[in-house]
C-alpha cells in the first residue's frame, strides 16, 4: 500500500531515459522524412541499401522508442517494487532481464549504426563510383550513432541511478505527516496552475497575443527580405532595390508598433497577477489559526508574500508570451526554411535534439539551485526582521555581532547558491553557443557548397546567394530562440519552486475556522468551561490544562490566579478560540464555542493583555481597530479608559501616531489605549491580563480606575496579579499545573490555607510583588496568621 504514496521527483533517470529514446525516435523519422521530395522518399524504400537509404534507421528508432520507453518505465516499477521487498525471486529477475533487454537493444542499434556509419564513410572515401546519400541521411547515421551511444550509456548505469529511488522513498518515510502533505501539495503545483493563475487577464493576455502574433510575424518575414534585397542587388535594379527595402522598413515599423502593445499588454497583466496573488495569499496567511503561527516564523512568511509572488509575476506572464513568442518563431522560420530549402534545413534540425536535451537538464539543474538560493535568501529576511523588530533587545544585549554573524552566515549561502548558479548559466551558455553557433557554421557549410553547384550549374541546381542570406539570418532566429527558450525553462522551473510554497499556503485550511456558524439572537455573557484538557499543538507531549472545569453567570468577576507558567493565558487563549481544546468545550450562554461563529462572539469578548501591541497607526485609530466607531464614541471610550487627558494633551491629540507596536507611548498610556479599544465594543465579556510591569503610582491608579470602570455590568475574567484585584472579585480560581487547585472567594481561600495562603503571603512580603510569582515550596512561618490578618484588613 505504502508504494502507491511515492512521490518522486520529475526529474530522475526513467524520465530522462525516456525522453532520449523518444528524442532519438522523432529525429530518425523526422531525417528521413525530411531528406528529400516523394520520389526520393520511395526511392529511399524501394531501392532500399545500406549505404544509400536510412529508410531501415527510422524504422529501427520508432521501434526502439516503443520498446525502450515502456522498457525503462517498467525498470523503475520493479527497482520500486524490490526496495518494498528485495527478496521476490520474480521481480529481481524481471528487473534484471529488463535490464539486460535495454543494455542489448541499446548496444544492437549502437552496433548496426556504428557499421552502417562505417560503410558508408567507407564509400564516401573508396568508392569513386559511390552517390553520396541526401545530407539529411548522413545526419540520421550519425545522430542514430550518437542516440545508440548514449541510450546504451543510459541502460548501463541504470541500477546506478535506479539506486536513487531508494533515496528519495526513505526521505518520503522519514518524513512526518507535514512533509508527507508537502509533497503532494509540490505535486498539486504544476505549470498548469501556475498558468491557471493568468486566467482572469484574459483579455489583455489576447492583445498581448495580438501584438505578439504580428512582432513575430514581422520579425519572421524580415529575414526573407533580406535575402529579397540581396538577389535584387545581385540580379536586379535599384529600383526593385529601393521597393523592397521600403517593405521591409513598413515590415519593421509595424512589428515595433505590435512590439508596444505586446510588452505593455504581458507586463501590465503580471502586475495585475502578482496583486491578487499577493492579496490571495496574504488572506490565505491571514486566516490561519493562531497556532499555525506559533510554528512559522513571520519573517518567512513575509518573504513568501514578497519574493516568492515577485518570482510567479513575470512566469505567468511574460514568460509565456516569450515562450509562445519563440516557439512561434522557431516553428514559423522553419517552415519558411523548408519551403526555402528542405536539405538545409534538415541540417539545422539535427542539432534540436541536443539543445533541447541540454536545455531540459540545465533548467532542471537551477531550478534546484534558484529553490534553494530563494530558501536561503528567506531565511536572511527572516533573521533581518528578527533583528530589526527587536532592535532594542538586540541594543541593549550588545547583540549586533551576533545578529549580524547569523545574517552573515545567511547571506553567504545564499552567495554560494549563486555562484554555482553562475557557473552553471555560464557553462550552459558556453555549450548553447557553441552548439548553435557550430550549427550555423555545418548551414553555412553546406549552403556555401549548394551556391556553389548553383553557380556551376548556371542556376538549376542549387540555391541563390540571396536564398543562403535569408537562410542564415533564419538560422540565427532560430538558434537564438532555442537559446532563449532555454532559459526560460530555468525560469519557469523557478517559478514552479516559488509556486511551490505559495500554493501550499494558500491550499492550508485553518484548522480553527475563522467563520460560519450560529450567531445568538440574545446573548447574556455566561461562560462555561467543562472539563477541558488542552495541549498547544506545537507543543503536544506537554498537557497544559488538565480537566479544567468552572462556570461564570453573568455580570460575575472571576480572578485566575497562580504560580507561573500553570497555565492562566491559555485558559484566556481558549475562550477567544484562538485555540481548540483538545477534549471536553468552552461554552457561551450554554453553546459550545465551535458551534458559534467566531466573527459573532468575537464582537462580543474584548481583550486586554499584559502587553497590549498597538498598531503603527494614530491613536484614534487603534481605538477605534475593532469597530468604525464615531469620534464622540472614541472619546468617550478613551474618558472611560481614563486616556483623554493624555491623548488631548499631545500636539496632535487623537491623530497622533503610536509608532511601531506602541513604541512612542509609556507602558500605562498603551495600557489605557487597549483598554478603550476594548471598551469601545462594548462586549459582554471582558477578558484582563493584568499588567505586571511596573507602572508607577500615579500611572497604576489611573490603569486601576480605568479598568474598574470597565469591568462594570460584564462578565469579566481577569488574571489577577494583584491583591486589590483579587480580593474584589466574586470568584477567585487557582490555576496550578493546568488544574483548578482551589475555587472559592478570597477570604474563603484564605482561610483554607493552601496555595492561595501562599500567595497572598508572598505578596504581602515582598511589599507590592506580583501575586502570582511564588514559589510553590515557600514555608509558611509563625508570622502567618498575622501577616493573613493584615492581608484581610487590606482595602
Ligand atoms: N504558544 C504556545 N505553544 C506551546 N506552549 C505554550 C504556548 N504558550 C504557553 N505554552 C506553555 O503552556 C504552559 C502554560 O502557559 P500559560 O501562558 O497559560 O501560563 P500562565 O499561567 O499564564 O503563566 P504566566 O503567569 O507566567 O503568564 C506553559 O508551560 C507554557 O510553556
Amino acid at each position: 500500500m505504502a508504494r502507491t504514496y511515492y512521490t518522486l521527483p520529475w526529474v530522475r533517470y526513467t524520465n530522462f531515459a525516456r525522453l532520449l529514446v523518444f528524442l532519438d525516435g522523432c529525429a530518425s523519422a523526422a531525417l528521413w522524412l525530411t531528406g528529400g521530395h516523394d520520389p526520393y522518399l520511395e526511392s529511399s524504400v524501394l531501392k532500399w541499401t545500406i549505404t544509400g537509404s536510412v529508410f531501415e534507421l527510422a524504422c529501427i528508432g520508432i521501434i526502439k522508442m516503443l520498446l525502450l520507453f515502456h522498457a525503462f518505465a517498467k525498470l523503475e516499477d520493479f527497482a520500486l517494487a524490490m526496495l518494498e521487498d528485495p527478496y521476490v525471486p520474480r521481480i529481481v529477475a524481471t528487473k534484471r532481464n529488463l535490464h539486460a533487454f535495454t543494455i542489448a537493444l541499446s548496444l544492437a542499434s549502437l552496433v548496426y549504426a556504428s557499421i552502417k556509419g562505417g560503410l558508408v564513410l567507407n564509400a564516401i572515401l573508396n568508392h569513386p563510383e559511390y552517390a553520396p546519400m541526401h545530407i539529411t541521411y548522413n545526419v540520421s547515421v550519425i545522430s542514430a550513432v550518437a542516440f545508440s551511444l548514449v541510450e546504451f550509456v543510459t541502460a548501463i548505469l541504470g541500477p546506478l541511478f535506479l539506486r536513487r529511488l531508494q533515496i528519495i522513498r526513505i526521505k518520503h518515510e522519514l518524513t512526518d505527516e507535514d512533509e508527507t502533505k508537502e509533497k503532494e501539495e509540490k505535486k498539486k503545483a504544476n505549470l498548469g496552475r501556475l498558468f491557471s493563475l493568468a486566467k482572469p487577464e484574459w483579455l489583455l493576455l489576447l492583445v498581448g497575443m495580438l501584438g505578439l502574433i504580428v512582432a513575430s510575424a514581422s520579425s519572421m518575414a524580415a529575414p526573407l527580405f533580406f535575402g529579397f534585397v540581396v538577389d535584387a542587388a545581385t540580379h536586379k535594379s535599384m529600383s526593385a532595390v529601393n521597393s523592397t527595402v521600403l517593405v521591409l522598413f513598413l515590415i519593421f515599423a509595424g512589428g515595433s508598433i505590435a512590439s508596444l502593445l505586446r510588452s505593455w499588454a504581458f507586463t501590465l497583466a503580471g502586475y495585475r497577477v502578482v496583486c491578487r496573488i499577493r492579496r490571495d495569499l496574504f488572506a490565505a496567511i491571514i486566516r490561519q489559526e493562531v497556532a499555525f503561527f506559533d510554528i512559522n516564523r513571520t519573517g518567512e512568511l513575509t518573504n513568501r508574500l514578497s519574493s516568492d509572488t515577485a518570482v510567479l509575476q513575470n512566469a505567468v506572464t511574460v514568460n509565456i508570451s516569450m515562450l509562445v513568442r519563440y516557439l512561434f518563431q522557431i516553428l514559423g522560420s522553419i517552415i519558411i526554411m523548408f519551403t526555402q530549402s528542405a536539405a538545409l534545413t534538415g541540417v539545422l534540425l539535427s542539432v534540436v535534439p541536443i539543445v533541447a536535451i541540454g536545455a531540459v537538464q540545465y533548467g532542471n539543474f537551477v531550478k534546484d539551485i534558484r529553490k534553494n538560493f530563494q530558501d536561503a535568501l528567506g531565511s536572511a529576511g527572516t533573521v533581518a526582521e528578527e533583528s530589526i523588530s527587536s532592535i532594542r533587545t538586540v541594543r541593549s544585549f550588545r547583540g549586533e555581532p551576533k545578529s549580524q554573524a547569523s545574517y552573515d552566515k545567511e547571506v553567504a549561502l545564499s552567495y554560494k547558491y549563486g555562484k554555482s548558479l553562475a557557473v552553471l548559466t555560464g557553462v550552459f551558455n558556453g555549450l548553447i553557443g557553441i552548439i548553435s553557433q557550430g550549427a550555423i557554421a555545418l548551414v553555412l557549410w553546406y549552403g556555401g557548397k549548394l551556391v556553389h553547384l548553383n553557380v556551376t550549374t548556371g542556376g538549376t541546381q542549387g540555391i541563390s546567394v540571396g536564398i543562403l542570406t535569408a537562410f542564415m539570418l533564419y538560422t540565427l532566429n532560430v538558434a537564438m530562440a532555442f537559446a532563449f527558450l532555454a532559459s526560460l525553462y530555468g525560469d519557469f522551473m523557478q517559478a514552479v519552486g516559488a509556486s511551490i510554497r505559495i500554493f501550499a499556503l494558500m491550499d492550508r485550511q485553518p484548522e480553527v475556522s475563522n467563520e460560519g456558524g450560529q450567531h445568538l439572537m440574545e446573548f447574556n455573557g455566561e461562560l462555561e468551561f467543562e472539563d477541558v484538557h488542552f495541549k498547544y499543538p506545537s507543543r503536544p507531549e506537554n498537557e497544559v490544562l488538565k480537566g479544567v472545569s468552572f462556570d461564570m453567570k453573568p455580570g460575575q468577576v472571576m480572578a485566575l490566579v497562580g504560580p507561573s507558567g500553570g497555565g492562566k493565558s491559555t485558559i484566556v487563549n481558549l475562550i477567544e478560540r484562538f485555540y481548540e481544546p483538545t477534549s471536553g468545550s468552552v461554552k457561551l450562554d450554554g453553546v459550545s464555542l465551535s458551534e458559534l461563529d467566531p466573527m459573532f462572539f468575537r464582537r462580543k469578548i474584548s481583550m486586554v493583555s499584559q502587553e497590549p501591541s498597538l498598531f503603527a497607526c494614530s491613536i484614534k485609530d487603534n481605538i477605534a481597530y475593532g469597530k468604525d466607531a464615531t469620534d464622540e464614541e472614541i472619546e468617550q471610550a478613551a474618558r472611560m479608559a481614563n486616556a483623554h487627558d493624555f491623548i488631548t494633551s499631545f500636539e496632535e491629540g487623537y491623530k497622533t501616531l503610536v509608532g511601531e507596536r506602541g513604541v512612542r507611548l509609556s507602558g500605562g498610556q498603551k495600557q489605557r489605549v487597549a483598554i478603550a479599544r476594548a471598551l469601545i465594543m462594548d462586549p459582554k465579556i471582558l477578558l484582563l491580563d493584568e499588567a505586571t510591569s511596573a507602572l508607577d503610582a500615579e500611572s497604576e491608579h489611573l490603569v486601576q480606575e480605568a479598568i474598574d470602570r470597565a469591568m462594570v455590568g460584564r462578565t469579566v475574567l481577569i488574571i489577577a496579579h494583584r491583591l486589590s484585584t483579587v480580593r474584589n472579585a466574586s470568584q477567585v480560581l487557582v490555576i496550578n499545573h493546568g488544574r483548578i487547585a482551589e475555587k472559592g472567594t478570597h477570604d474563603e481561600l484564605v482561610g483554607k490555607g493552601g496555595i492561595y495562603k501562599k500567595l497572598v503571603l508572598r505578596q504581602l512580603s515582598a511589599a507590592g510583588g506580583a501575586i502570582n510569582t511564588i514559589p510553590e515550596d515557600l514555608i509558611l512561618d509563625d508570622e502567618t496568621d498575622e501577616v493573613i490578618e493584615l492581608a484581610n484588613g487590606l482595602d
